[in-house]
């Protein structure tokens, strides 16, 4: 029988709880994935740390994931994901590739030097909004700003629900900064550009337990000794980081819902506009122009808004024609191949 009260600690909870029929909560054991490699994942549970050989049945898993596994150890399904980032992928057979899911809180960073700018934070933002995990704008590099409550207070107007938080990241303090958020068997994940701060912050929130357990010596496939990156960490806190290299390059894709929640303020003033598919670009009528020139809302956030749009318009239709395309050639592939049958059969 499992160990339910383990298992919270590495995140189980209620929703997942709710998924498992009676049978399933007597016999199966829930495992979370911990870290995944080419052909198998890296799981824990109130049993401990086992691997698992990716199989050509199971469906897309990634880091984070909830699985069931019979008494046998073998996958029997995969639990419904509360939160899931996501991005577009490379290649043209899949449309989305998986990043990692479960995370309950993203760590927004962005620092107070060159890098700071509100529309990469609602860039960040729109990303996070869409995966469902909650966010929190940390602005590092706070010791060397002269200005950081005037830099709160804008990123706080970009909506009166955010947090945001300030720090230096190589101080212990930043653990006290985000106490509210590591909390045991919460997940945490850090994004942010390059430079910022997020490796420095992981290490300063995760301690000594990073040297511990966060480069694992194992054997690889092939039998030979590697060491490998545990991508799910447990810190002194008892909160979970979840630190993929995925997450650190994402960028903005399919995430209309998220640019929606992002920008709401503007989504909603925007059926008050006079045509249903106004541009806000000097449509007569427009309420979205009326609430810059009354100065509710700032011209640069409306751009932003209208700059994303369009990025995520283009991700996502050159996603679609990409898939299209593929049918095209697929087609022209099986027309030349039975032309070949024809001349062959002569
Ligand atoms: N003064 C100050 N320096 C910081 C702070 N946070 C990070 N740094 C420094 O900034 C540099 C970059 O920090 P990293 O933690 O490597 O940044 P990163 O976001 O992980 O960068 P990538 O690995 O490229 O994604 C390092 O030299 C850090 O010591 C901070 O809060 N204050
Ligand atoms: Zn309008």
């Amino acid at each position: 029988m499992t160990n339910f009260s383990i298992l919270a600690t590495f995140g189980w909870r209620p929703f997942f709880q709710q998924q498992l029929s009676l049978d399933e909560w007597e016999t199966a054991q829930p495992v979370r994935v911990t870290a995944q490699h080419k052909s198998r994942l890296v799981v824990t549970s109130d049993q401990g740390t086992q691997t698992l050989p990716i199989t050509p049945a199971m469906p897309a898993i990634t880091v984070g994931d909830w699985l069931l596994l019979d008494d046998l150890g073998t996958f029997v399904r995969i639990l419904a994901r509360q939160t899931c980032f996501k991005r577009k992928s490379p290649g043209s057979k899949v449309e989305s590739q998986l990043i990692a899911a479960n995370v309950d809180v993203a760590l927004i960073v962005c620092s107070l030097n060159d890098d700071f700018s509100l529309n990469r934070i609602e860039r960040y933002l729109a990303l996070v909004h869409e995966s469902g995990a909650e966010p929190v704008v940390v602005l590092s590099k706070a010791d060397l700003s002269d200005d950081t409550v005037h830099a709160i207070e804008q990123v706080q107007a970009l909506s009166p629900l955010l947090s945001v938080i300030s720090l230096d990241c190589r101080s212990s303090q930043a653990r006290e900064a985000l106490q509210d958020w590591l909390i045991e068997g919460k997940t945490l994940a850090v994004l942010g550009s390059s430079g910022v701060g997020k490796s420095t912050l992981i290490n300063t929130l995760a301690g000594d337990c990073l040297q511990a357990t966060g480069s694992i010596r194992e054997d690889d496939d092939k039998g030979r000794h590697t060491t490998t990156h545990r991508a799910l960490l447990t810190m002194p806190s008892g909160a979970l980081l979840l630190d993929t290299p995925g997450m650190r390059e994402l960028q903005l894709a399919d995430c209309d819902a998220g640019l929606e929640t992002t920008f709401a303020d503007i989504t909603a003033l925007a059926e008050h506009c006079k045509f249903s598919d106004c541009q806000h670009q000097g449509e007569p009528n427009c309420a979205v122009q009326a609430a810059i020139t009354s100065g509710d809302i700032d011209q640069r956030r409306l751009d932003n808004y209208l700059k994303l749009r369009k990025e995520e318009k283009f991700n996502t239709a050159s996603l679609s024609q990409r898939r299209a395309a593929d049918k095209a050639l697929g087609k022209y592939y099986k027309r030349t191949l039975n032309a070949a049958h024809t001349l062959k059969g002569r």
